[in-house]
């Protein structure tokens, strides 16, 4: 579609109808020549746990559901942007859009032809960030300690581990099934084990590293969290990255209380939204991308087929369908 019938509409409210009119198609021309409109497709799209509570809180049905897109630029006027050109966006879950390219983040520029444009949505991406700035800026991890990681075959958790790895650490991770399992110790976890089939996830926990955990990337939060605040070691720092065991809930969940371990322990627990650290993109954009085409941090994509299996690609990876990262190939 043209982008002329896109033209940025700019309505201002005048007093007299007349008015109005003139001053409408004047702002509606000044739209046409100076604002450097950009027409976009959607290529990938990210479904990601965030969407759940937000949209909970945030939207009413009939609203364009919120998330990132890898999008190419199939119609310019804006100089700065070549058609063609691939970038990261944010305008939900939509085909095509258009935009002034100030909401846009383009692909860093020695993204190889060989690697998938979607890991900008994954490891090199949000997840990826997620993961480097909670290890190094939040769990400030020290080569040596151990650290211990949930959903960890998911987007943010198998770059957790594997960044754990890269700088020295002893990394426990666990995950919903065996498969999920078997995949972290061939990524490198030194242990890994079924959350769901351990006959008790404090002893699992306790096997798995007896001398307890410096690091704790928590993605998941409610029981899983309460079992693990006990096995950290003394100044042990905790991550608060997701709470994906509370995102469903219409009631919330009750303690236990973290106090007395935090205290015993002396214990560091912070939050933390990765956007806030956009500071960090960067440098941690760099960082992910060298390290995947060294080889040393692996990626695997959950890729669904068609846009219009969008919510069954949400539901399914809220239900732990996914390995790795989950997106959707429109
Ligand atoms: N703070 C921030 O800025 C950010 C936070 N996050 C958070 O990180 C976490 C992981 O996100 P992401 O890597 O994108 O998602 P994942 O790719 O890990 O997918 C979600 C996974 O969560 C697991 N899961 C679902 N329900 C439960 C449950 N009740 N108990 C335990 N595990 C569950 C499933 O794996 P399994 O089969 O192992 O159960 C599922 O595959 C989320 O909590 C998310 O909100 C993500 C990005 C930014
Ligand atoms: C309303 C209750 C909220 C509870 C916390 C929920 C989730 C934490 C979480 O998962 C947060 C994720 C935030 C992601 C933000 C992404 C955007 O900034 C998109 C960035 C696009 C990009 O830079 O790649």
């Amino acid at each position: 579609m043209p982008i002329g019938l896109f033209k940025l509409r700019v309505v201002p409210v005048a007093f007299f109808d007349l008015w109005n009119l003139c001053f409408t198609a004047v702002t509606q021309e000044f739209a046409l020549f100076f604002v450097a409109e950009l027409l976009l497709e959607s290529v990938f799209l990210s479904v990601d746990p965030y969407m759940r509570p937000y949209s909970k809180r945030d939207m009413k049905e009939g609203d364009v559901m919120i998330g990132t897109q890898v999008a190419r630029i199939v119609e310019s006027k804006n100089p700065a942007f070549a058609v063609g050109t691939f970038v990261v966006a944010n305008r939900g879950w939509r085909t095509h859009f258009i935009s002034d390219g100030k909401d846009l983040n383009l692909l860093p520029a020695s993204w190889p032809e060989s690697l998938p444009k979607s890991l900008a949505l994954g490891t090199v991406g949000m997840p990826g960030l997620t993961a480097y700035v909670g290890l190094f800026e939040i769990c400030k991890m020290k080569p040596g300690e151990t650290v211990l990681v949930n959903a960890a075959a998911g987007a943010v958790g198998s770059v957790v581990g594997q960044l754990a790895k890269i700088g020295g650490c002893k990394v426990v991770g666990c995950a919903g099934s065996d498969s999920k399992v078997a995949y972290l110790k061939n990524i490198g976890f030194d242990e890994a084990f079924n959350y769901k089939t351990v006959a008790s996830l404090d002893e699992a926990l306790r096997k798995a590293s007896p001398d307890g955990y410096d690091c704790f990337f928590d993605n998941v939060g409610g029981e899983f969290a309460s079992i693990a605040i006990n096995h950290m070691k003394k100044f042990g720092r905790i991550a608060v990255c997701g709470a994906i065991s509370q995102y469903n809930d219409s009631v919330p969940q009750k303690g236990p209380y973290i106090q007395i371990p935090m205290i015993f322990n002396e214990l560091s627990m912070k939050g933390f939204i990765v956007s806030s650290w956009h500071n960090h993109r960067e440098e941690g954009v760099k960082a992910l991308l060298k390290w995947v085409l060294e080889g040393k941090l692996k990626y695997h994509e959950q890729v669904t087929e068609r846009f219009e299996n969008m919510p069954a690609a949400f539901i399914g990876m809220l239900k732990g369908e996914n390995l790795g990262k989950a997106v959707v190939k429109v």
